[in-house]
């Protein structure tokens, strides 16, 4: 089985708890555009969408799913998304895409967060993975000497810029033991918009597709 079906897996599984007549919080990335065609496939059963990025907007309007404004609703059952790594405890990295700020936003609105993955994102302990920092421009090499201070190596994602306008820090070299801890302390850093790290909101359900089919943890 390819990573890619592994990914397909886990998105089709997330169907299971999108409730009939709701609006669906929608992540970004390879494994969130699985989740959006299975959207599709039920797109007269549900009110519509909420999206973390203007990637996953054009893909939710492509298959004729209508997408709110954030700013218009006042409450979100659930939020399907994915993760550079997950741990055990549910704490995240995310924002290889680019698109993590948000997706936080996004994902405080909702009551579940359902993450789903293909099975090489589960990790004992996160850190692998380059950690990434959205930045105001202006303040990116002063976020970078600070990060450094922290014990990290930030590298700067050339050519990126996000949906907010901003620059990415990709963070190498961390090994994050006390997710919660680090997360709050980037966040503190004058000039971050907000890192990658979700543990004081983690997932509440993980579906790792895996090539023996689709394992659920949480409630
Ligand atoms: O955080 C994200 C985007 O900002 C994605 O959820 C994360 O990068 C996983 O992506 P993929 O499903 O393509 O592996």
């Amino acid at each position: 089985m390819t990573q890619d079906e592994m990914k397909k897996a886990a998105g089709w599984a997330a169907l299971d708890y999108v409730t009939p007549g709701t609006i669906v919080g929608v992540g970004t990335g390879s494994t969130v555009n699985h989740f959006i065609d299975a959207l599709g496939s039920v797109k007269d059963k549900i009110k519509g969408a909420v999206s973390s990025s203007e990637a996953s907007t054009v893909r939710l309007k492509e298959l004729g799913i209508p997408v709110f404004d954030l700013n218009d609703i006042s409450e979100l059952n659930v939020y399907v998304d994915g993760a550079d790594e997950i741990d055990g405890s549910m704490a995240m990295i995310k924002g290889g895409g680019a698109a993590l700020t948000r997706e936080k936003i996004v994902a405080a609105v909702a009551d579940r967060f359902i993450c789903i993955v293909d099975g090489t994102k589960t990790v004992e302990v996160m850190g692998s993975f380059p950690l990434p920092v959205e930045v105001i421009p202006m303040a990116r090499e002063y976020v970078a000497r600070e990060l450094i201070k922290l014990g990290g190596k930030p590298v700067y994602r050339e050519g990126v810029i996000t949906d907010n306008g901003n620059h990415i820090l990709d963070v190498q070299g961390l090994q994050i033991t006390e997710p919660k801890a680090l997360e709050a302390r980037i966040n503190a850093i004058v000039g971050v918009v907000t890192n990658g790290l979700f543990a004081e909101r983690g997932a509440d359900v993980l579906l790792i597709g895996t090539p023996n089919g689709v394992v659920r943890k949480g409630a």
